[in-house]
């Protein structure tokens, strides 16, 4: 059950984020916040990562809807056995409804968090975004890890 709160958490903090640089920054505004690397930018993406699919709102909406049905059954069946996973997929669950929000009701997502890495822009994102990468991460984290109990078990 706390798994669900994590993901609200991540919800209510995605949005509260999105609806003060939707009011408080023209689009395209840019506040550096660390030189060289770091600033925030009002940005729109019609796309998913990096613009790809523009338009595409459909596709997201089904992929999104399938991607929360497979986070709540695993959150289900798993969640209770490791904790590591349970936050795994509440930040995978919180990323993804943030981004649905936006998508459902503004027809586009709002990024900000504008990274520079070697002078290169690598991306502008967000909350969700981010909580949806370190999902990814602690979920990949902790296939590695099993996969390691496992081969010590055979041994
Ligand atoms: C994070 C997933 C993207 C997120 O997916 C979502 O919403 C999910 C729940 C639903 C999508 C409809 C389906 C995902 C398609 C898979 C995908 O896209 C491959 C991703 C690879 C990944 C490997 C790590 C890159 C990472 C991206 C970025 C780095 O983020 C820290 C850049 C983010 C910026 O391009 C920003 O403009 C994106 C914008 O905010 C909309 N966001 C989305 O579509």
């Amino acid at each position: 059950m706390k798994y669900y709160i994590i993901a609200l958490v991540i919800i209510v903090f995605d949005q509260i984020t999105k609806r003060i640089v939707e009011t408080k920054m023209a689009l395209g505004e840019s506040i550096t916040i660390i030189e060289p690397f770091l600033y925030f930018t009002s940005h729109r993406n019609r796309g998913a990562a990096f613009g790809i699919l523009e338009g595409q709102m459909w596709l997201f909406y089904i992929i999104t809807v399938i991607v929360v049905i497979g986070i709540i059954y695993f959150m289900k069946k798993e969640a209770s056995k490791s904790r590591l996973y349970g936050i795994s997929l509440a930040l995978l669950l919180g990323g993804a409804i943030g981004n649905f929000i936006d998508r459902l009701f503004r027809g586009e997502v709002v990024d900000f968090v504008d990274t520079y890495i070697f002078g290169y822009d690598f991306a502008i994102f967000n909350v969700a975004d981010a909580s949806l990468c370190i999902g990814v991460g602690l979920l990949f984290i902790k296939m590695l890890s099993d996969e390691r109990k496992q081969k010590k078990e055979i041994k």
